[in-house]
This record gives C-alpha cells, structure tokens and sequence, in this order.
C-alpha cells in the first residue's frame, strides 16, 4: 500500500522545496559566523559586556553554535549546561536579556537571515527565558 511511498521519502530530512530554519540560518557554519558576530556586538555592548568578563570565549561560542543548530533543527548535539545552571549566579536583567535579543537579531541581520526566519528562531528561544533570568 502506502508503506513503500511513505517510509524512504518521509524519514528524508527535507524532500520538499521548503528550507527548513536549519537551512534559512545558513546550516552549522552561518550558525557559527552569526555566533562570531554576536560576540563582537556583545563585547561593544556597554549594558551586558561586563557579564562576559573572563568567559572561555571559545568554548561559549562552540556551546552556543551547537544549542542554535540544535534548536532550529540541524544535526548538532548541545553539550553545554542546562540554562538555568549556566546563568544562575548572573541576576540577569530584562534588559539585559533585551540587550542581548538585540544584539542576536543586529548579528541575523549582518548575516542577511530574513525577518521570518529571525523570528522563528527567536520564538523558539522565548522558552528559555525564565532560565536564563532565574525566575
Ligand atoms: C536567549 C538568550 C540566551 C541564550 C540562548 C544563552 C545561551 C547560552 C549558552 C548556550 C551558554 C553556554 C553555557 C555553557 O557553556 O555551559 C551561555 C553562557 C553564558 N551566558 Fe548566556 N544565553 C542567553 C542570554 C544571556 C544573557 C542575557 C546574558 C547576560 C547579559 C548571558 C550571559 C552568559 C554568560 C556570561 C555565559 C558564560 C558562562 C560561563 O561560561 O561561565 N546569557 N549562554
């Protein structure tokens, strides 16, 4: 019946024209140059560089590159701390989790990411949020 359509084509990641927001983020490697952009608008940043003072920058860009990957669908694994763990001790602000929203949505933008797959990325980041802020 169906079996022989359904399965091989199905199990594909993608057999239809659509990217998927793994695609439209540029894959692993436009994850990673968003990432680098990202540190660089941070390190300007006078409302949240102070936070990142010391940080193993490479590690933090490996973790963050792999949760986005992850997160929007691509094959990476997160091997990083929980969230809540890894920002427990920071009292992060909300504006300094705007600050640092900004910041990810100016380094999309650098990387010519469209609007939509900006915001779909972000939504799926939103549940994060009480995490990170430790409420
Ligand atoms: C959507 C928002 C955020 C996401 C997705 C995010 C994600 C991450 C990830 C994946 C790590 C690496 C954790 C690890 O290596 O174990 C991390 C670490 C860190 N985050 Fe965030 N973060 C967010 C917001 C913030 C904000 C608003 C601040 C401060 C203003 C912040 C400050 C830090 C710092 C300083 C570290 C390094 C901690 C360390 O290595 O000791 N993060 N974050």
């Amino acid at each position: 019946g169906c079996q022989v359509l359904s399965t091989p084509l199905a199990t594909e990641p993608n057999s239809n024209t659509e990217p998927t927001l793994y695609q439209q983020l540029g894959e692993r490697a436009g994850l990673a140059e968003i990432v680098e952009d990202l540190l660089y608008l941070i390190v300007d940043d006078k409302r949240i560089n102070h936070q990142f003072k010391g940080i193993n920058v490479a590690q933090f860009h490996r973790h963050l590159t792999d949760q986005l990957c992850q997160l929007s669908g691509g094959p990476c694994t997160y091997s990083g701390r929980p969230m809540r763990k890894a920002h427990a001790d920071m009292a992060i602000t909300e504006t300094q989790f705007n600050a640092l929203a900004e910041n990810l949505i100016l380094a999309m933008e650098q990387n010519g990411i469209s609007t939509g797959a900006q915001n779909r990325l972000l939504k799926r980041l939103i549940p994060m949020h009480p995490d990170i802020r430790n409420l």
